[in-house]
């Protein structure tokens, strides 16, 4: 691949719209851009309490489904509770599946503890075979959902550093910001301007 081409494979266009926005922003001191190019495949995930080794697994499908030789990455975000010891963690997709935001906020009604943070791990596989993790993690409560509902779990967190916004409330560049996705990005972002891939 050439131009500085890298495969986002993911099928979630809201993680993709976020992540789109968060690499086009503000230039490098080597003016390199970054070319992305998206492959909506489901891959298999590993299930599992350990981050680091599920966007392993899942970087590593990708690589499977596209070949060797390709610069690709791919993102795994997590909600974990602190009264669950990090439940839902990556399980949090199938709650929203099968519970809906109402009876995940429920779940912690008997507890005191609502704080939970949101980890985006990103798995980046560069062209000649080797793996790279970057992770970004924002602190933040489970409250009653506030704000659209168009963003999986967005409206019933509240980061801290957001003075009382559901992420939902948040303009998304003020999302962008503080999230955990923002952070995991900004890392691999740096990454990508300073070494060849
Ligand atoms: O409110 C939210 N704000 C976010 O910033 C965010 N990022 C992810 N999610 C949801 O959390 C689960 C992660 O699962 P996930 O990482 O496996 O994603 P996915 O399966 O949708 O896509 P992908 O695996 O093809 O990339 C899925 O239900 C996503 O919709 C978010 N919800
Ligand atoms: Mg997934």
């Amino acid at each position: 691949m050439s131009n500085n081409e890298i495969v986002f494979v993911t099928g979630n266009a809201n993680k993709l719209k976020e992540v789109q926005s968060i690499l086009a922003q503000d230039a490098n001191s080597n003016n390199k851009t970054i070319h992305l190019i998206n492959e909506a495949l489901d891959l298999e995930e590993l299930q599992d309490i350990d981050l680091n080794a599920i966007a392993l697994a899942k970087g590593k499908q990708a690589v499977l489904a596209l070949g060797k030789g390709k610069p690709v990455f791919v993102e795994d975000t997590a909600l974990r509770f602190d009264e669950f010891n990090g439940l839902p963690g990556a399980y949090i997709k199938w709650f929203l599946k099968s519970m809906g935001l109402d009876k995940i906020v429920k779940m912690l009604e008997p507890f005191e503890n609502k704080n939970a943070e949101a980890v985006t791990t990103i798995c980046f596989a560069g062209s000649k075979g080797e793996y790279h993790i970057f992770q970004g993690i924002t602190k933040g409560k489970i409250v009653s959902s506030r704000g659209p509902t168009t963003f999986g779990w967005d409206s019933i967190f509240e980061p801290l550093e957001s003075h009382g916004l559901t992420y939902a409330e948040m303009s998304k560049d003020a999302k962008n910001a503080i999230s955990h996705r923002g952070k995991a990005f900004a890392q691999f972002k740096e990454y990508l301007y300073q070494n060849e891939f």
